[in-house]
Parts: C-alpha cells; sequence; structure tokens
C-alpha cells in the first residue's frame, strides 16, 4: 500500500527527531512493503522566519491531504518577543483547531529495563502502564475573550476557559472507547470543587458512564491526581481531563516512564488524518548536537501506523523494536545510569530500525 505522510519537523530537536522517525517509517516500509511518501512543510519558528507566519496555508493544505502528520515540536527561545500570532506555538495550536485534533492520547508505560531511570523508586513504578486523554481544541487555550487591556487599577488580562457540553462529552465518550479496549477504568480528573466548568465536566461523564457499565468511572481533583501520578500510578488505568490539566498532567506522567523524551502522543480528530508528536518540546537546551532522545517520536510513529494507517502488525513491531532496543541496554543521555555508556540521537534510530529489519529477515528464513 501507499501512504502520504506529511512531516512538519518544526524547530529546536524537531529536525534531528522527526529524521530518524523518517528513517524508522522507511524500514517499516522496506519490510512490510509499504511505500510512505514524505511530504514536508514549515510549521512554528521556522515558518515564521520562512514564511511570516507559524503556521502558513501551504501547511494546513499538505495537513488535509495525507494519511497522517508527523511533527517534531515547535518553539525557542529565539522567538521569544514575537508577538502572539507570530509565535511557534501559534502554530502547533492553530492546526489542532483547523484539524479538530479533539482528542489527544498521551500514554506512559514504564518500560522494566527503565525502572532505574527514574528518579522514582522502582515497586512504585514496576508495571505502571496508563494513557492520558486530554481534550485539545477547546478550554483556556482557545476561550474568548482573551486580552489583556487598560484597566482601572493599571494593566489587566484575560484568558477564558469556555467548554461547550458537546466538547465535553466528545472527549469523555472518546475516553470511555479507549478504557475499553484497555483495563476498564477511567478517572476523570477536574477541579470540580471551585470550577462551574468542571462541574458540568462531572455531570457530563456521570451521564455517559450509564452507556459504558463495564467501565467503572471515578473522579479526581486534578491537584491530587498530580500527587497520585508520582505516588502510586498503578492505581490509574485511562485518564480523562481538560486541556490544561492535561498538558501539565501528562509531563508529570513522564518522569514515571523515566524522562520526557520517551512519551509519544497521538492527536486524533472523528474522521480526518491524526498528527503524532512526542509530548516533550523543541529542547533548545540540547539542538543541533545529536544528543537528544528520539524514542518519543519512535513510538508516536507506531501510534500513527495503528491509529491513522491501522497498521497493527507494524505498530506492534515498532513497540516491540523499541523494548528489545532497551533491553539491550542501549540510552541516550536522558535516560542513562551516571556513568553508564550512551549512543546519539541517530545511532538509537539506527538501531531500533535494524531491530525491524532484522526481525523481518528471521520470519522469511
Ligand atoms: N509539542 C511541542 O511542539 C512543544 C511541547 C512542549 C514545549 N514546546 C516548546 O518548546 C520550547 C522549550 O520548552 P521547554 O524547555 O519548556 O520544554 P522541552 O520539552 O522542550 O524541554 C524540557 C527539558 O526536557 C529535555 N528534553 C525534552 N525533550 C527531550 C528529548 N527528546 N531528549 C532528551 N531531553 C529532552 C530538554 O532538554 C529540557 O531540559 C518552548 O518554546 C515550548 O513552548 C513545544
Ligand atoms: C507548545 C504548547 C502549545 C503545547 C501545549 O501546551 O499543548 C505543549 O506543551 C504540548 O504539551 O503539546
Ligand atoms: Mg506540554
Amino acid at each position: 500500500m501507499s501512504y502520504k505522510i506529511t512531516v512538519l519537523p518544526g524547530d529546536g530537536i524537531g529536525p534531528e527527531i522527526t529524521k530518524e522517525a523518517v528513517k524508522l517509517l522507511d524500514a517499516v516500509g522496506e519490510t512490510y512493503g509499504h511505500n510512505f511518501e514524505f511530504q514536508y512543510a514549515d510549521i512554528g519558528g521556522v515558518a515564521v522566519d520562512k514564511q511570516g507566519t507559524p503556521l502558513p496555508e501551504q501547511t494546513v493544505q499538505h495537513c488535509e491531504s495525507c494519511d497522517a502528520i508527523l511533527l517534531g515540536a515547535v518553539g525557542g527561545p529565539k522567538w521569544d518577543d514575537e508577538t502572539p500570532d507570530r509565535k511557534p506555538e501559534t502554530g502547533l495550536l492553530g492546526i489542532r483547531k483547523q484539524l479538530n485534533l479533539f482528542a489527544n492520547l498521551r500514554p506512559a508505560i514504564v518500560y522494566d529495563s527503565l525502572l532505574d531511570a527514574s528518579s522514582l523508586k522502582r515497586d512504585v513504578l514496576d508495571g505502571a502502564d496508563l494513557l492520558i486523554v486530554r481534550e485539545l481544541t477547546g478550554g483556556l487555550y482557545f476561550g474568548k475573550p482573551r486580552e489583556r487591556r487598560e484597566g482601572e487599577h493599571g494593566l489587566e488580562v484575560i484568558d477564558t476557559l469556555h467548554y461547550t457540553e458537546a466538547e465535553i462529552e466528545r472527549i469523555i465518550r472518546k475516553a470511555f472507547d479507549l478504557a475499553r479496549l484497555r483495563n476498564k477504568q477511567l478517572t476523570s480528573v477536574d477541579k470540580a470543587n471551585v470550577l462551574e466548568n468542571s462541574r458540568l465536566w462531572r455531570e457530563v461523564a456521570n451521564r455517559v458512564a450509564a452507556d459504558y457499565p463495564d467501565v467503572e468511572l471515578s473522579h479526581m481533583l486534578v491537584d491530587n491526581a498530580a500527587m497520585q501520578l508520582v505516588n502510586d500510578p498503578k492505581q490509574f488505568d485511562t485518564i480523562v481531563t481538560e486541556n490544561m490539566f492535561g498538558d501539565i498532567l501528562s509531563d508529570i506522567a513522564s518522569m514515571i516512564t523515566g524522562s520526557l523524551g520517551m512519551l509519544p502522543s497521538a492527536s486524533l480528530s472523528a474522521d480526518g488524518p491524526g498528527l503524532y508528536e512526542p509530548v516533550h518540546g523543541s529542547a533548545p537546551d540540547i539542538a543541533g548536537q545529536n544528543i537528544a532522545n528520539p524514542l518519543a517520536t519512535l513510538a508516536s510513529c507506531a501510534m500513527l501506523l495503528r491509529y491513522s494507517l491501522h497498521l497493527k502488525e507494524e505498530a506492534d513491531a515498532v513497540e516491540e523494536a523499541i523494548l528489545k532496543t532497551l533491553r539491550e541496554g542501549y540510552r541516550t543521555g536522558d535516560i542513562a545510569a551516571i556513568g553508564e555508556a550512551t549512543v546519539s540521537t541517530s545511532e538509537m534510530g539506527d538501531i531500533v530500525c535494524q531491530q525491524i529489519l532484522s526481525a523481518s529477515i528471521k520470519q522469511s528464513q
């Protein structure tokens, strides 16, 4: 089969890690007989520099006319002084909104061979495997009004936390569907002791639960959830939450895997192409040094194969290749123990590709 993938490398370490992802998809194509056609487009700071906007129209067109989108990261100090409409992050938020990518799936898995990479205790981590389902196109990120204005007592600023019942219901239903495929436990995270938004969120979750009698629904306040994620991550199976809470909780959850460089994500709409990106950012502090961990991006490719292309065997093979690479002891700096040997970004990419290619040689023998 032939598939069209739009690649948005973006800024900082984005180009380094997406290069490894393209290499990996080519290895998958070679092994399983698929043809991946890559079309590259600009987003974020690089697009501001080249085209004067973080989300050029042509980038949107490429994204709308493909099977799946692979994104590196956007942003960096170079664009700190840009106006809001020229900020790199505006490009990322823009593409999420324009493609209606309301469901953001952020799995956090503890790899047995990385138990010592985390600063958390082994027995707290061992066996933890959770999925954060983050609402991605509403809430504080997009609510209007959003403004800075002169008030009676000087400058004042407004951001608006806005959700419609329909927006809440579609993400809650998506999370129930996903929990059903996992261990059938859904924790809805909110701030219902304070926010009217969260009170509606809770009501909707309770109402929708009647359609999923096989899934156990519980509620947790977000401040407690942040603590529980590092205290006892094994209590969670599937978590559903609104946009801002999900952003923060997913970075916290990355610590149970050992590094932010390990966390993949999928952003899905009801029907169009999905967007796949690591949870981490453009890591300007290590950009251009070939030391970033590409595994979050490679694991995002597994999600791309699974959710957008429906290639289950290929997705499993990528996840297995990552597992094997870690079990064989290969480490980038962020997941290495003190004094442990490390590999570069491109070496890590080569090793994972090699696992795919050699697994297929074994199968055909
Ligand atoms: N999806 C995205 O594109 C995205 C996500 C988060 C942040 N950002 C942007 O990235 C820029 C930098 O943000 P930040 O520094 O707060 O967060 P960051 O995620 O870029 O980096 C946080 C820390 O994690 C490390 N890190 C991140 N990814 C890594 C990897 N693959 N391998 C090894 N170490 C890694 C970095 O070196 C840094 O020390 C900002 O402009 C921010 O808005 C973009
Ligand atoms: C860069 C930023 C806009 C983005 C977000 O807040 O959603 C990032 O932190 C993420 O987690 O994908
Ligand atoms: Mg984030």
